[in-house]
């Protein structure tokens, strides 16, 4: 059975329009499924731990997010047990890094199609950030500094919603990150891999732990990144000159910015990142708050994913 999780605010609202079409398709078809529509913050989670009681493991319930990449990362926290689930996703958001990194399709009713197809199951990791002894898990990455920042501007900003409506959604992040990069004070970061080797360093601008290659709207910050090999992928920016920096950030739209003085990308398994001050934290482009400690871990067993099939 379908179970759909769907953000109806996503892309300033586009969502719910989406997915009457969606719903429509479904009634169409004669398919088995259910529905919940988020009403607020954290409320996907809720709905996903509930719709899990709906899998067995001979029989797992389909939990499809619909929504941005904010809703992936709610649905994949409130995920009980990843035995009785399959996970699909339909893109309604406006970032879209999950299907960039995963080539999924970007149009919904595209994804629509393979997923009632579901001929291809495959397997992902799925890391989490532990706050207050609490796990949040993600899809794509997480991050402290500068990323994040650019981030928790763009969910404030009220233009996000003139982009979006414009069809331009993208490139708030590349205006924010431009604007936010004349204010920023590098700051000093310790950095610590599977428990045992640590790195500081004077002046970092951001630490981001990626599962996936892109985040921020199409930065290919980690072009190594598999989701499905149990590490996490970890790009840190450091001691580079800001007008240095805001050349390099272009190069990182194709992934060309590895090797530059200054940008470290490290694989582990698990990480912890102390920053000297309070910082701001993204979760999957979703505001994680303001931090000066960052610790990530993967979950021993992955996911189940419906993918296209290639
Ligand atoms: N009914 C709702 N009203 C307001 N906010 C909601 C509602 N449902 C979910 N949210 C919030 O929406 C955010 C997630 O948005 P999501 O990422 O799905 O879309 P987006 O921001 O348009 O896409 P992207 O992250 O790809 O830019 C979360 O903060 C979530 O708590």
């Amino acid at each position: 059975m379908y179970y759909f999780i769907v953000n109806p605010n996503s892309r300033s609202g586009r969502g719910r329009s989406i997915w009457n079409e969606i719903h429509q398709q479904l009634m169409l078809r004669g398919i088995d499924f259910q529905y919940c529509l988020t009403r607020y913050s954290g409320h996907a989670a809720e709905i996903a731990s509930d719709a899990c009681a709906l899998g067995t493991e001979s029989e797992p319930v389909y939990i499809i997010a619909v929504g941005g990449d904010g809703t992936i990362h709610e649905v994949l926290t409130g995920i009980t047990d990843f035995d009785r689930v399959v996970f699909g996703y339909i893109p309604t958001g406006s970032g879209n890094d999950f299907c960039r990194s995963m080539r999924l399709p970007f149009d919904p009713m595209e994804s629509l199609e393979y997923i009632l197809k579901a001929e291809h199951i495959s397997k992902m990791d799925v890391p989490y950030l532990l706050r207050n002894n609490k796990k949040s898990r993600f899809g794509i990455s997480t991050g402290i500094g500068y990323d994040a920042g650019v981030c928790q501007e763009v969910l404030a900003t009220p233009l996000k919603k003139i982009f979006n409506r414009l069809g331009l959604g993208k490139l708030i992040y590349l205006f924010i990150a431009l604007k936010q990069l004349i204010f920023i004070n590098p700051g000093k970061m310790t950095v610590t891999l599977d428990g045992e080797n640590t790195f500081s360093y004077d002046h970092v601008y951001f630490t981001a732990v990626m599962n996936q290659k892109y985040e921020g709207g199409g930065f290919k910050f980690c072009p190594d990144a598999q989701p499905d090999d149990q590490l996490l992928d970890v790009i840190l920016v450091e001691g580079i000159r800001k007008i240095k920096l805001l050349f390099c950030l272009p190069t990182a739209f194709f992934g060309k910015h590895v090797g530059i003085r200054g940008i470290h990308i490290l694989t582990c398994s698990d990480i912890h990142v102390h920053s000297a001050s309070a910082l701001p934290i993204h979760i999957d482009g979703e505001s994680g708050g303001i931090r000066e400690d960052l610790t990530v871990s993967i979950e021993k067993s992955s996911l189940k994913i419906i993918l296209p099939v290639v």
